[in-house]
């Protein structure tokens, strides 16, 4: 989809930014570009809408050399994200949205009601934030803005400079997540510039890891943390790479534990008695469907008079996560609620807790998986249990 060929750039003063660059972004998939401040990552993305152009090799993009297509056409098909954001002062948040597809002449009500589509997907409500000004709008809203204005006259290329870059820790991870989701679903051929290690981890599929000028390695994620190919490289994914693995390894329902459960209905008697006979000290509540209800204790249900259910004793369940969520969000949560283990939903179905004892071993395969460069799909759980 996107094809570096020898693309190097030298500036007119002499400057040379990027030298020798020849890598491959397929369609759909999100490419992070990172590395320290001045190594050229910047002006590699730059190249791709002709901002700046390539003093030698080549750029295709979709099989066509780009040094030959008109730059106005060539940018209609690439949406630009950028730190600064770049919203008109002066016009809403809506026709800020709608500016792109106003440009490439779409109606003004099909452009409109496309920026409200947009708005809505990047979760903003086009009703209320729609007619705001961008000073009315906190870093996060202004940011995602920017990306919706970026989708909007739906370009299958997204090119993002430091996207998150601009807001606080907090905002910044809500933002790759909603990111990552609406990606999933647009499926964008991304690139997307950044100089912090965490933020390319968890978001690329793969990973150019930039030194100057240059690329030192080019992989997925998990590569990259487990085997830097150069002491470059490892030097710059830090020493703690193994606890940065925790932000790109998913829970999958086969790193869950089934503890003992009990029903909302059910006789906190007959509970209480059943838990003995499995030596259990707690059980998961589940409502009829299956549902995660909340958590009961052994001693609860003990204490309970006649007639009680387990419904009455049960509690709320604070530490829970979605399945396909990364073992770092889990791990948060335990830390976050002082919890021993966290359930794992789909949706609301209850699908089993993920312990700090099978987070290791799901991080342990992880590994293992990716020193011999296989999904981790295909990894047995014995293999694990030898390493
Ligand atoms: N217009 C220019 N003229 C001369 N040199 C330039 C120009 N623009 C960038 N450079 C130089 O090219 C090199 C790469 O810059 P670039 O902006 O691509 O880096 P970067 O990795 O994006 O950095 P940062 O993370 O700080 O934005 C730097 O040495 C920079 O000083």
């Amino acid at each position: 989809m996107i094809r570096f060929e020898q693309v190097g750039k030298v500036y007119p003063d002499g400057t040379s930014a990027v030298d020798g660059l020849t890598f491959e972004v397929e369609k759909g998939e999100l490419v992070t570009l990172v590395g320290p401040s001045g190594c050229g990552k910047t002006t590699t993305m730059m190249m791709v809408n002709r901002l700046i152009e390539p003093t030698s090799g080549r750029i295709l993009v979709d099989g066509e050399d780009i040094s030959t297509v008109d730059p106005v056409r060539l940018r209609r098909r690439i949406g630009y994200v950028i730190q600064q954001v770049g919203l008109f002062p002066h016009r809403t948040v809506l026709d800020n949205t709608a500016t792109v597809p106003a440009l490439v002449g779409w109606k003004r009500d099909r452009a409109r009601r496309r920026a409200a589509e947009l708005l809505d997907l990047v979760g903003l409500d086009p009703k209320t934030y729609g007619p705001r000004y961008p000073s009315q709008l906190s870093g996060g809203e202004r940011q995602r803005v920017g990306v919706a204005r970026a989708l909007a006259a739906d370009p299958p290329v997204l090119l993002m400079d430091e996207p998150f870059g601009a807001v606080d820790p907090v905002v910044r991870e809500r933002l790759q997540n909603e990111f990552l989701k609406l990606q999933s679903t647009v499926r964008k051929t991304v690139l997307l510039v950044t100089h912090d290690i965490e933020e390319a981890v968890r978001m690329g599929d793969r990973i150019a890891v930039y030194g100057k000028g240059r690329i030192e390695q080019y992989d997925r994620p998990g590569a990259v943390l487990g085997t830097p190919a150069t002491p470059y490289v490892a030097q710059f994914v830090g020493a703690d790479r193994g606890l940065k693995r925790l932000s790109v390894t998913a829970i999958e329902p086969e790193d869950l534990e089934e503890p003992p459960t009990a029903h909302v209905g059910e006789p906190a008697r007959a509970a209480a008695e059943r838990l003995t006979g499995l030596g259990a000290r707690w059980a998961v509540v589940l409502n009829e469907e299956g549902d995660l209800h909340g958590w009961v204790a052994a001693d609860a249900l003990h204490g309970a008079g006649d007639g009680g259910t387990v419904g009455g004793l049960a509690r709320r369940m604070d530490a829970w996560v979605p399945v396909g969520a990364p073992l770092k969000q889990a791990f948060s949560e335990m830390l976050q609620h002082d919890a021993g283990w966290v359930a794992v939903l789909d949706g609301a179905r209850f699908l089993g807790v993920l312990t700090p004892a099978k987070l290791h071993e799901a991080l342990r395969r992880s590994v293992d998986a990716d020193a011999r460069g296989v999904g981790r799909g295909e990894v047995s759980f014995d293999s694990v249990a030898d390493a």
